[in-house]
């Protein structure tokens, strides 16, 4: 009988299904106005403050003495987001992302159980190389999530392109995609390799991780 309620209750989301038949068909999606502008700002404001409060750490992806070889890789300032201490602004964020993964764990059984996100600044003249987001012997990553909290009137000439190294037909191809401001990219963390160009002007967002197990 529950099953028969939720069935019923069940009401297709054309947005969510776009993502998956993006993510079926090429690996990734982008959505724009994921977030709305008034989210953006309020996201933004908040990530800019934590900032100020010095609150963030230099991105590390090894130990101290790795640090040189760190810089050459990733330039970007991290800070992790705490879901059990979110605030209205980042209920909000949490609210839309569980919305998504609940869709996706009911249509597409996909048993994502896990997720974690930080905010990131990557100051000028920063850059992430190419890349992929898995760790060697960890694969519970499944889907990559990016969101752009930058200011409106965002210029190519900033710089700061996220690239997509993607496989047709046997061919490798960049897709080249520019960090407007609600635009969320999602893509499969275990195939897609990609990397952030050095950026001219001081770039925002939330990047985060939906996991299995
Ligand atoms: O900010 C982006 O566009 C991508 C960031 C990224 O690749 C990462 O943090 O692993
Ligand atoms: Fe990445």
């Amino acid at each position: 009988m529950n099953q028969l309620f939720e069935a019923i209750d069940f009401v297709e989301n054309s947005l969510y299904e776009q993502i998956i038949s993006d993510i079926g068909t090429k690996q990734y999606s982008i959505i724009e106005n994921f977030f709305s502008e008034e989210d953006v700002l309020v996201l933004r404001q908040l990530l800019l403050e934590k900032y100020e409060e010095d609150a963030f750490k230099k991105a590390a992806i090894g130990n101290r003495f790795e640090e040189t070889i760190v810089k050459s890789i990733r330039g970007d300032v991290i800070l992790w987001m705490d879901e059990t201490k979110a605030d209205a602004a980042e209920l909000l964020f949490f609210n839309k992302i569980n919305d998504l993964v609940n869709y996706l764990n009911k249509t597409c059984f996909m048993g994502i159980l896990h997720k974690e996100f930080h905010y990131a600044i990557y100051p000028k003249n920063t850059f992430y190389k190419r890349h992929i987001d898995t760790f060697q012997n960890d694969d519970r990553r499944k889907l990559s999530f990016v969101c752009y909290l930058n200011e409106d009137g965002w210029l190519p000439e900033n710089g700061g392109e996220l690239v997509l190294y993607l496989n047709e037909n046997g061919e490798e191809v960049e897709k080249i995609i520019y960090p407007f401001p609600g635009r969320v990219v999602i893509f499969e963390s275990q195939i897609i390799e990609h990397e952030v160009k050095p950026v001219n002007t001081q770039r925002l967002s939330i990047t985060g991780w939906l996991k299995t197990r």
